[in-house]
């Protein structure tokens, strides 16, 4: 997705220990127009296998996966952090590792929102160790619900969570691929794959 990528090279910002800001337009301040792009992309490359619901994690994954929905005029699903007392049991769990905050947190989904009867396509924002997207799948799994795809709107090829998810045997499209970040020599960004 050129837009995004251009937006990155005007606004990412590269942070100690491999992390890149993008504050501006992933992960605190969301442009609308930049946002329902993302979800018409998503909605085209998905939209062949059918699903009938897009599920996300909470907070970053939300605004993509929303968008991705109401493409595809299907059911949005985020995983909570925390229970809520109103999830009614039995929930699916599981555990992962917070990238930006640090520490495990724990995973929920509520039985009522993902089963069997699901073809579901996973939406994040970012794609780097793989990690978050195994827990979300293994959820899926638990659930009896069929997993279609995988969809991250900026990937860390050098963190590769491609290659760490390519046992799941399902498609993986991002819409800005990082190549390689440094101090020194930059943002090396191209468009998705
Ligand atoms: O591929 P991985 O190595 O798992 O990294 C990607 C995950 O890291 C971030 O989550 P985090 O909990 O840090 O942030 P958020 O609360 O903004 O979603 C991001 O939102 C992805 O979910
Ligand atoms: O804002 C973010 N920047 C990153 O580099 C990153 N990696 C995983 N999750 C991330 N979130």
């Amino acid at each position: 997705m050129q837009s995004l990528v251009d937006a990155i090279r005007e606004q990412g910002v590269i942070l100690p220990g491999g992390f890149l800001k993008v504050d501006g337009l992933v992960n605190h301040q969301l442009l609308p127009r930049l946002t329902r792009e993302m979800g018409v992309r998503f909605a085209e490359l998905f939209a062949p296998l059918q699903p009938n619901k897009v599920l996300t994690i909470e907070v970053s994954g939300i605004a993509p996966a929303i968008s991705t929905a109401m493409e595809l005029n299907v059911p949005m699903v985020y995983a909570r952090k925390k229970k809520p007392l109103t999830m009614k049991e039995p929930a699916f769990t599981a555990s992962s590792v917070s990238r930006t905050k640090g520490g495990n947190v724990d995973l929920f989904i509520s039985s009522e929102f993902l089963g069997p009867d699901d073809r579901v396509v996973v939406i994040d924002d970012f794609l780097a160790s793989g990690g978050t997207l195994r827990a979300l799948t293994g959820m899926i799994e638990l659930s009896g619900a069929t997993l279609l795809g995988l969809g991250c709107v900026v990937e860390k090829q050098f963190e590769s969570g491609r290659e760490h998810l390519a046992d799941l045997n399902v498609p993986i499209h991002t819409l800005a691929n990082i190549v390689r970040m440094s101090e020194q020599e930059g943002i090396e960004v191209e468009v998705g794959r």
